[in-house]
This record gives structure tokens, sequence and C-alpha cells, in this order.
């Protein structure tokens, strides 16, 4: 073993140390934002047979990974030197087509703190630190583990494509859009004008199209009311009152409320059309927003910091439940924030995960919000190692969060699907969607009468 370390020249902040109890690790020499690319190594391959005879009776068979045409791949550059957590806060990507490996930051990273990868649950060796899981009896469920990211080819593809439907690795369940009421119908003040002469109504509707009137922003209603023998024309939501042609002697333009979208619902239609006439446009029965596969990855890697994290917890004594805010993919600025159940050690029957992380995001937004919407989730993602109860579905539901993932549907208690579908009842004030995990990890197991 040498005395010092050697330096390395990696310019993403990255330092090998020595680390207790592990040899040399990778450490954060200043602090690095989430998603990072800290490192791309290079590989140095053994064939099948060479690895079968040789490598595998070497100190190589520590380093080594598992490529995809069966081959062992050793990472040069920093890629050996990362330590094993079960809590990793780097992932990593083989990288089928540059023959490299490339390693990228989970969250954000202070400075001097470790960076790790996750080896999978079958270690060969004695981990470091009371929080480390795993053995060789443990089934290796693939999460975050070597089988699992060298199947994962996201890297490979471009992160915006698309990923369709059926090839997610979780399912959807959208709520119906919502069912509006007159109060909640968004308006926007329009210039119309009577036409006492119904023959004008063609040349005035030609003349409109020239007129400089025309807003794509009013797509969505209709041009002409005709009402108690009366028929109008829309005109425009500019601010200044329009000037009209002389030739037709039109008395002035006035203004009203108009919807500012087209109706979702047939009871939104009604409600809408009595304002002005609306167009119809119900969204297609399954219709909804499209994944990329950045975003793919983004959810498991958050689905992997689930699982870690619910190990630990239980391996510490608690419930192996585990509830995540990540940082949202499309901004990436926002606050995570993640809780535990802590029914155990707090002997108290309502410290549920998911209950313990919405407290915690009021907590955490107390300072910022104003009086009363700290606690709100809206446009954020929950992960979940497990379906949430009928008391945090109704939480969650009251944070007016976007989305929920869990991993383990609970049949008996589940309030997203399993006895009940709470954001899917009639007369909620507050609808999300459902994202259910297509192959939950089978160590998360808990009793079914259990609300989680
Ligand atoms: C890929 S190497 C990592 C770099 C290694 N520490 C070194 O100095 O060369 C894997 C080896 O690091 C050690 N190691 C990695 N993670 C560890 C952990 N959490 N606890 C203890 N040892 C660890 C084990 O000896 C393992 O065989």
């Amino acid at each position: 073993m040498g005395t010092s370390a050697p330096e390395h020249l990696n310019s993403s902040g990255c330092r090998i140390q020595y680390s207790q109890g592990k040899g040399r690790g990778v450490y954060a020499s200043r602090l690095i934002s989430k998603e990072t690319i800290i490192e791309i190594s290079p590989v140095l391959f053994f064939g099948p047979e060479e690895y079968e005879t040789h490598g595998k009776y070497t100190a190589l068979d520590h380093y080594t990974f598992k490529w995809k045409d069966g081959r062992m791949a050793l990472a040069l550059g920093l890629g050996s030197l990362f330590n094993h957590s079960n809590s990793p806060n780097v992932s990593y990507t083989l990288d089928t087509h540059t023959d490299s490996i490339r390693y990228k930051t989970i969250r954000d990273i202070d400075p001097d703190e470790e960076l790790c990868i996750f080896y999978g649950h079958k270690l060969w060796f004695e981990p470091v630190g009371a929080t480390e899981l795993g053995t060789d009896s443990e089934p290796d469920n693939g999460w975050g583990g070597l089988v699992e990211n060298y199947n994962q080819e996201e890297e490979a593809f471009d992160p915006d494509e698309v990923v369709e439907q059926d090839s997610l690795p979780f399912t959807r369940f959208k709520p119906p859009p919502e069912e509006e009421d007159l109060e909640s119908i968004k308006t926007v003040p329009a210039w119309v004008v009577d036409i006492p002469e119904p023959r004008h109504i063609t040349t005035l509707l030609k003349w409109l199209k020239v007129s400089g009137l025309e807003d794509p922003d009013l797509g969505h209603l209709k041009r002409i009311r005709k009402q108690d023998n009366q028929t109008t024309l829309l005109l425009s939501v500019e601010p200044v009152e329009p000037e009209l042609p002389a030739e037709f002697e039109l008395p002035s333009p006035f203004q009203i409320p108009v919807p500012s979208s087209a109706a979702l619902t047939l009871t939104s239609l009604n409600l809408k059309t009595a304002l002005w006439p609306t167009f119809y446009a119900p969204k297609r029965k399954g219709e909804m927003e499209s994944w990329s596969h950045g975003k793919v990855k983004w959810a498991r890697d958050a689905m992997q910091v689930v699982v870690a994290e619910a190990q630990r917890a239980r391996s510490e004594g608690e419930l192996p439940i585990f509830a995540f805010l990540p940082v949202s993919y499309e901004d990436g600025l926002d606050r995570t924030a993640a809780a535990r159940d802590t029914r155990n050690s707090t002997s108290h029957p309502l410290r549920h995960a998911a209950l313990n992380l919405i407290r915690m995001v009021a907590d955490l937004n107390a300072e910022e919000s104003e009086h009363g919407s700290n606690y709100l989730l809206t446009t954020k993602t929950v992960f979940l190692s497990h379906e949430p109860c009928i008391m945090c579905s109704m939480a969650l539901l009251h944070s007016r969060v976007k989305e929920v993932f869990y991993l383990t549907p609970m049949p008996k208690t589940g309030g997203c699907g399993g006895i009940a579908c709470l954001p899917m009842l009639e007369g909620v004030n507050h609808r999300f969607e459902i994202c259910v995990w297509n192959e939950p990890p089978s160590d998360l197991t808990i009793d079914e009468t259990l609300d989680a």
C-alpha cells in the first residue's frame, strides 16, 4: 500500500483520499451539484475465458464490472476507486458505444463528502459503516446493482427522446380531468360587438381575417354568438378598443369575460358556453404527459434512493418505509426532502413516512412561504417505497402533489389503488397521477395489514 494517495487531475472536483477501513476512495474537493458527470472512465476488457482461468483469482476480481457481452471490464481513471454505499450519491452507466463507464452524481454533494456507488447486494467484503446491509442470502434485486445498471441503456439514448408508454418501467393511472365549477373557470376580458344585420356576418368575418385582430389565443372560442335573436362577433382580447369598419354602421364594441381555455369536460363546456361559445376538447382517454429517457432515469435514480433508504431504516430498527421528494427533473433547483416511517422509534402511531415528509417540507418552507402554503407540493413528484395508506393518501391530496410513485402495492390498506383510490374519488378538490413501479423489490415486503 502506498503511503499517500496519488494526485489526480480531475477537473470535476474529485480527489482520491484514504477512506477509513475501505482503502482508497473518491472524495469531493468542492461542492458538486446533482446530475454532474464527474468521471468517464475508459475500460480495459478481459474475455470470459481469460477471466475464468485467471482474472477471478486475482485482485482484479474486486474491481471489474460485468459487461453486456459477458466480458469483464476494468475501469481506468477514477472508476475503480469508488467505494460502495447502500445509499449511494453517484450512479453509473456502462456505455457500450464508447467502451467507458460514466459516473454521475445523484444529488448535490458537499465538499469533502465521499462519492460512493452501489455495488449490489452481494458484497464480497464486510462493508464499513453500521448502515450497510447485504448478505449472500439476500436476493439481488438488481436495484442500482451491477446487473440492473448494466441493463440500463438510457444513457445510450437521447435523454430528450420520448419513451413509449409500454416501455416505461411503471404503470400510470391518471385521474379524469377536473370538473370545473363556475368559480374555477378562468376568463379574460374580450371585445365583442353586436351585429344588427346578420347578412353582414360573412363580410365581417373576412374583414376580421385581414384586420390584424385574429389572435391564436382565441382559437378555443367560436367567433359568433347567437343568443336571444342577437348575433355578436368576438373581436379581440387586446386592452385597446378595436376600430371597426365604418361602412357597416355597427354599434360600439363592449367588453365581456370569455373563457381562457377550451372545455375539457361536458360540465365545463356548458359553463363556459354560457359565457361565450367554446370548443370542446376532451383529453383523449389515456392521454398523458410523455416521459423522456432522461426523466425515466431521474425516476429510477429517485427510486434507488428510496429502496436503499428503506433498507437502511429497517437495519436501524424502523419499518422499511421511505418517502422521497427529489429535486424536480425540469428545473433541478428546488429543495429535496426525505423521510422515514418513525412509528417504531417515536412510539407515535401517526409518524408515517409520507406524513413525516409533508411535515418536513412545511417546516423547511415555514419562513419563506405565505402563511398556510408552506406544506404545498404543487407540481412535485413524491416517490414512496409503499402505496400510502388512506390517511397519507389524503395528506398527499391535501398537499396538491402532482404525482405519486410507489413500489409496493398495499391491496388491504392502500389509498392509491389498494382498498380505495382517493385521488379518483368524486368530489375531492385535487387529483394527482399515480405511477406504480412494475417490479417492486421483494425485500421491502411488510405485513399486508399495516398502513404504510
Ligand atoms: C472497486 S474497489 C474500491 C477502491 C478500493 N477502496 C481501493 O482502495 O482500491 C473495491 C474494494 O474497496 C473496498 N470497499 C469498497 N467499499 C467499501 C465499504 N463500504 N466498506 C469497506 N470496504 C469497501 C473493498 O475492499 C472492495 O473490495
